[in-house]
């Protein structure tokens, strides 16, 4: 039960379930209050042991800039339950670590950007899909009074425009396998997090209980999304004509041709990258955006303002586009807000470290799990004041300029595992929030009570279901 000399400060430690009473004694299901209850205790840099496991959680956004920079706090967590993650073996990106992580990320980065990423037909491609927003809405105005679920509508149009880039179609998702595996992202990420923290702790849970804790369902589900990856990557190997590229996946066989000895390019890896770009791409975006219209119902005053400032400054004659955007900050103070008020990353995807550290006089041994509380630094009273608030004029400096890079606002992480779907995701919560509101508005619906900011707990947080008035404007 002793803590080592040297290691960060932390709750007393029982025999075998280490911190986990504790954790439960304030909040057993929102784990992450749990933690940032005790990091305000015991310092930035906190010891926690769940179960046997060792886990560091890093509290100041400056420590955070600081150690992710360096390679050895940037290797992930490597035990069965993780594996399952990838379909069975670490691969992948989110997963790896060392060489073939480096790699992948370096030629990831790279040539989704040729395929869009960041680039002028990136705001051509999403507002192709977007289209099919307006439609919907237009349709539900007609024939159901304007009263639209948002559960599930920014999917199929946001993962479409990703799809696009990597596979070079558009996820159909009449289809019952796309529409599975939309389900299988859903599953996992949003509704895995009840007795997390036991099950993160005792591994062995997974196994001796795999219904009870979902690990069945997981391993069922990733496996049937590397099966259809596996489809997809065979289905290009038929149809690819050397030498023309016609989306990200041809570029990765591209490469595999030019060098055949690199160990870190196979068709296995690919299937696996695939997956991760499309359970990364799935659920982060569109929860954003249902957070979005969530927000908007819940403070009509910031949706005005935002509608305001659309009208002065652009109007109603012609689309928001990206290069809009210097023109609209209180819209990106809202967009900053958003991120900041739902922190749908709580502790952000856990790293680890690859070596034996000392940072600030701790000692913290290879192989200890590291969470970033970034629940507590989105809701700092030191930093912010009055967190508790959704106010998008924090975002705004004196000069009514938008404050974009606050050192304490770190909704993709930081250093070098940062999320590298950013770009994408930021243009097209952007250009779907600014375009609505252009012709828009959203409230709550009449005779019906207002819905909840509470977020379902998972992986990943989002918004409850919940169903909002849509009206034209004139
Ligand atoms: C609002 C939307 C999104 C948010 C808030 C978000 C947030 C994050 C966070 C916090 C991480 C973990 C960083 C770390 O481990 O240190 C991450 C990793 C990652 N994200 Fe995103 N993400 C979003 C959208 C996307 C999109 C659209 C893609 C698709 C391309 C994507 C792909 C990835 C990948 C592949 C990783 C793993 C990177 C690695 O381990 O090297 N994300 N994201």
């Amino acid at each position: 039960t002793k803590r080592r000399a040297k290691e960060p400060p932390g709750p007393f430690k029982w025999p075998i379930v280490g911190n986990l009473p504790q954790i439960a004694m304030i909040n057993w299901s929102r784990v992450w209050f749990s933690i940032d209850h005790y990091s305000k205790v015991y310092g930035d840099i906190m010891g926690m042991y769940f179960g046997s496991r060792y886990v560091v959680v890093l509290s100041n956004p400056k420590d955070i800039h600081d150690v992710m920079k360096r390679d050895e706090w940037n290797g992930r967590v490597r035990d069965n339950n993780e594996k399952v993650k990838s379909g069975g073996k670490h691969l992948g990106l989110f997963l790896t670590q060392g060489e073939l992580w480096r790699e992948t990320r370096r030629f990831t980065l790279r040539n989704l950007r040729d395929f869009g990423f960041g680039k002028a037909d990136m705001e051509t491609s999403i507002m192709s899909e977007y289209k099919t927003v307006e439609e919907y809405l237009d349709s539900q105005i007609k024939t159901n009074k304007g009263e639209v679920c948002f559960d599930d509508l920014f999917g199929p149009p946001v993962v479409s425009t990703l799809w696009k880039m990597v596979a070079g179609t558009n996820c159909d998702f009449e289809d019952p396998h796309i529409r599975r595996m939309q389900q299988v992202v859903v599953d996992t990420l949003r509704r895995r997090a009840i007795g997390a923290g036991l099950f993160f702790a005792f591994q062995q849970l997974g196994r001796w209980f795999p219904e009870l804790s979902g690990f069945a369902q997981q391993r069922d589900g990733f496996k049937f999304l590397k099966d259809k990856m596996k489809e997809l990557v065979d289905e290009h190997k038929e149809t690819r004509v050397p030498g023309v590229l016609r989306d990200f996946i041809d570029v990765y066989m591209e490469e595999q041709e030019k060098n055949p000895d690199n160990p870190n390019f196979f068709d296995e890896q690919l299937a696996v990258l695939c997956m991760d770009l499309f359970v990364a791409g799935s659920d982060t975006t569109t929860n954003t955006l249902r957070f979005v219209i969530l927000y908007l119902i819940l403070h009509p005053e910031v949706m005005e303002k935002c509608q305001k400032e659309l009208d002065t400054e652009i109007g109603q004659g012609r689309q928001v586009g990206i290069p809009d955007k210097e023109k609209l900050p209180y819209l990106q103070a809202f967009l900053l807000e958003t991120d900041r008020y739902c922190s749908m990353a709580p502790i952000v995807t856990p790293h680890c470290l690859t070596k034996d550290v000392v940072y600030k006089g701790y000692e913290i041994p290879e192989g200890t799990i590291i969470f970033m509380n970034n629940w507590g630094i989105h809701r700092s009273k030191e930093r912010w004041g009055d967190p508790e608030n959704f106010r998008p004029d924090r975002f705004i400096d004196d000069n009514g300029k938008v404050i974009t890079n606050d050192e304490w606002f770190v909704p993709f992480g930081s250093g070098k595992r940062r999320c590298p779907g950013e770009i994408l995701a930021r243009a097209n919560v952007f250009l779907y929030t600014a375009n609505l509101l252009q012709h828009y508005s959203f409230s709550v619906i009449p005779g019906t009570t207002k819905p909840s900011d509470e977020p379902v707990i998972g992986l990943n947080l989002s918004a409850q279901p919940y169903s909002a008035l849509v009206e034209r404007r004139k």
